[in-house]
């Protein structure tokens, strides 16, 4: 354990933690530094409430992830958390009382009484036996549970070194330029990674042998989490062994000194369920090496993390609002920050976006101001100075997205170098450079700019669907329908959009899961279980899982309504085509949005998209079904507000204890019944028209019954269809000879969207800005004829009145 830290025993109780550690020399220099002012009440308790970020929540605009602070189930999740030491359980001391006081009480009474009392007392002696031994047993599960959850957390997995000898792979030799540890290799393998992603190749030398800052952009689905991930894990593994050398060469006891229990990386990410994500990934790596990572994000219990943190993890991955908010607090294993050796923001430029910085801003202005050299270090540091220079080498910034050369003239600066940028760092940090400087970023960090020209994944599939903004509903349906193989997610930009459409893809028997910023933590979460377990699963969800999300098999992505920016776009198409598979995403654009697609499209440098071939022959049954199912809708929706009315009406006259009298007259009664009958039945045949419709598989109008049609029929129905077809007709072929009465199978396959589109081949490919200016002419024609029929209309009636003043 580091000097200066906190015992075990120490830890029990919060409160005397914070009291201790308060006086002890480690914070009463916390508190004289510089950077401690940022603190609200001098670093002691501020409220942090994370307000800046709160300002997002229930937003019904573009959403960031910032969110609400609810409760999950951490154990559900895999987070192991210590748990808390209880003191003597209440009820066992009241149970003590209580007998103490019928002891008491039967020396008042007669002897009937005694002898009544005495028969209560042996009852409640061998009732508080058997809750004795219930309580035993309880403890000792309890104990039971602690030690296995003390062991996940603190007794890491043993190093197999036999195992670790054996890691130099042929398979796997494209990774040896990297010169990773034994340990990481290990993992490597026992993940299959053949050889590393471009930007590990980059950042790996960089970042781990070189010691070098860097600011990293590759293509979403990249891996840049490991570009980082390994570097730090690298760095604290030599440094482990390094220690280990020269302690048993001074004959010093290595546990005595180990570095262990300070924070040594700090990663950042802008939501909840990326920094779980992210925990997972390093968490896979880390384990083998013994070294602990821990999750620290809003929607769980504050006293939960604080006790997740008293296992002192060396990395720690968290969300701004609820790191900040336990900083402010002074949670001691996040305010030692003397030996952080990383500080990394994930999607970086995501956190530099209007109002989301500002508890990014504060954590930054609570790190070293300086590197702190070996001369500087500490004298509580000084007994195990020789750890101390060894994990003394410069803090490390990382700082990375897939997006960060988008935002403004970013990609110049990022060639010229950031040293010889003039940006000033005294404002916000609304630019990656100001936040990369302010964080301390070195100015000969290493610039690695792995993006193309068109910033999309390699292998992602563009392309759009243009229609009527009502019809949007319909497309996505025959998406769906037709091409409904492997999973698909479904973007939104407003979760009142999200809503109408979850709700009549499930009327209309599409199964769909939603995430948006509104839900909470514990069912984000279990919509995202649900959507990874499930192999042709649809997910409705916001931009609160544009970025980051890692689920493999997402095979589509649909844009239902565009984003309101080009990054976005990227981050929300980059969750398919990720590390080295294909995908497909498809915009879904109205007559409104093609100014704006075209645009997006510019800032990719992309000059045309290919069109999403539709059959259109299948439009009217979809439309058909679609009419139904917002009939069913609209009802369904007017039947549960008017539900919530009474219920709230009742709720009200309860509360005042009033009996409210529902309808003015008995005729009123009469005719709200009828109304209420004739929808319900109403309802009932809409229900049971699309069931008629659904049970079949969709048809195109041309739709003959001598053809069996397979459109929308699965894979397993279509090979059974084709078995049937093949029997019947052979069966024709011997009764009739002419082959006549032939049962036919015209299904078309169900391909899933990238297919659909690689075999509607290039004629579909369009010139978007062609597209773009035919439309705006159209428009702009369509104003002029307008202008002119008003025209003439002014005119004409101008020429009545002058005859009718003339008439007079
Ligand atoms: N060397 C590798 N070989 C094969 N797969 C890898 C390798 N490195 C990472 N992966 C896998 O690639 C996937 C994407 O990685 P990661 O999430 O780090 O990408 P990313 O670049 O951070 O994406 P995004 O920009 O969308 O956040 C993960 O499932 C990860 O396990």
């Amino acid at each position: 354990m580091a000097d200066g830290a906190p015992t075990r025993a120490q830890r029990s109780s919060k409160k005397t933690k914070r009291k201790r550690s308060r006086h002890g020399p480690e914070i009463e220099r916390f508190d004289s530094l510089p950077w401690a002012r940022s603190l609200p009440g001098g670093g002691g308790d501020g409220d942090g409430d994370g307000s800046a970020f709160s300002l997002f929540i229930g937003s019904n605009e573009l959403e960031g992830g910032f969110l609400s602070l609810e409760e999950i189930d951490e154990s559900e999740y895999g987070l192991d958390i210590p748990k808390a030491v209880k003191q003597e359980s209440g009820k066992a001391k009241k149970s003590k009382k209580n007998k103490d006081g019928n002891v008491r009480d039967s020396a008042d009474h007669g002897v009937e009484a005694e002898i009544a009392s005495n028969l209560e007392e042996e009852e409640e002696e061998e009732q508080q036996q058997q809750e004795n031994v219930m309580t035993e047993r309880k403890k000792k599960k309890k104990k039971k549970k602690q030690k296995k959850e003390t062991k996940k957390v603190d007794e890491l997995p043993a190093v197999d070194d036999a195992e670790v000898d054996h890691v130099d792979d042929a398979e796997f030799y494209a990774w040896n330029d990297l010169r990773l540890h034994p340990l990481i290799m290990k993992t490597i393998q026992r993940l299959g990674f053949k050889e590393p992603t471009p930007i590990q190749k980059a950042c790996v030398p960089a970042a781990a042998h070189r010691g070098k800052d860097v600011i990293g952009a590759a293509e979403t689905g990249s891996g840049k989490t490991l570009a980082f991930g390994l570097p730090i894990l690298q760095r604290l593994l030599e440094e482990r062994e390094k220690s280990t050398t020269v302690l048993e060469e001074k004959g010093e006891e290595v546990e005595k000194y180990a570095p262990k229990g300070v924070l040594r990386a700090l990663i950042i990410t802008p939501t909840r369920e990326l920094a779980l994500q992210v925990t997972d990934h390093l968490k896979e790596f880390a384990k083998d090496a013994r070294i602990r990572v821990v999750p620290i994000v809003g929607g769980m219990s504050t006293e939960k993390q604080e006790r997740l943190l008293e296992a002192r993890p060396e990395i720690v991955v968290g969300t701004p609002g609820r790191l900040w908010e336990l900083m402010s607090g002074g949670e001691i294993h996040l305010v030692e920050l003397h030996s952080l050796s990383f500080f990394v923001l994930d999607e970086a430029d995501r956190m530099i976006e209007d109002g989301h910085f500002r508890e990014l801003q504060s954590i930054i202005d609570m790190l070293p101001i300086t590197n702190s050299s070996v001369e500087e270090t500490p004298q509580s540091m000084q007994s195990c100075v020789t750890i101390a220079n060894i994990q003394r080498k410069k803090r490390q910034t990382f700082v990375f997205s897939a997006t960060i050369a988008l935002s403004a003239d970013f990609r110049k600066k990022l060639k010229r170098g950031i040293a010889r940028s003039k940006q000033s760092t005294s404002g916000g940090l609304n630019s990656i450079e100001t936040l990369s400087e302010r964080a301390g970023m070195r100015e000969d960090a290493a610039i690695i700019d792995l993006t193309n020209s068109s910033i999309l994944a390699n292998k992602l599939e563009e392309s759009f669907i243009e229609c009527m903004e009502k019809d949007k509903d319909a497309h996505l349906y025959y998406i769906l329908s037709l091409h409904g193989l492997g999973r698909m997610i479904v973007f939104c930009t407003s979760i009142a959009a999200l809503r109408h459409i979850s709700s009549i893809l499930r009327i209309l028997g599409i199964h769909v899961w939603t995430l948006h910023a509104q839900m909470q933590q514990r069912a984000r979460l279990k919509a995202i279980d649900h959507f990874r377990g499930s192999e042709h699963g649809v997910l409705v969800a916001t931009d609160v899982a544009a970025r980051g999300i890692d689920i493999p098999g997402i095979r589509t992505v649909v844009h239902y309504q565009l984003p309101h920016s080009a990054e976005v776009y990227v981050h929300r198409s980059g969750r398919t085509a990720r590390a080295s598979s294909d995908g497909c995403s498809i915009a879904l654009i109205s007559s409104d949005e093609t100014s704006k697609f075209a645009s997006l499209c510019r800032s990719f440098s992309k000059d045309s998209f290919q069109r999403f071939p539709l059959e259109n022959s299948y439009m009217p049954e979809i439309m058909k079904r679609l009419s139904l199912a917002r009939q069913i809708g609209e009802i369904s929706r007017k039947d549960s507000q008017e539900k919530a009315q009474k219920s709230w009406l009742e709720r009200n006259a309860e509360a005042l204890q009033l009996d409210v009298e529902k309808y003015d007259s008995e005729e009123e009664r009469v005719n709200a019944h009828k109304k209420r009958k004739v929808s319900s039945n109403k309802l009932k045949q809409l229900q049971q028209d699309l069931k008629n419709l659904l049970s079949r598989p969709l048809q195109p109008k041309t739709f003959s019954h001598r053809f069996l049609a397979g459109a929308g029929v699965s894979p397993l129905l279509q090979h059974q269809f084709e078995q049937i077809a093949k029997q019947k007709s052979e069966e024709g072929m011997q009764s009739s000879g002419n082959g006549k009465g032939k049962l036919v199978v015209i299904g078309q396959d169900c391909v899933e969207p990238l297919q659909a589109l690689r075999n509607a081949g290039d004629e579909t490919r369009v010139d978007v800005k062609e597209t773009a200016d035919k439309r705006k002419g159209i428009e702009t024609r369509k104003r002029e004829r307008k202008a002119e029929k008003k025209r003439l209309h002014d005119q004409r009636r101008k020429q009545r009145k002058k005859l009718r003043g003339n008439g007079d």
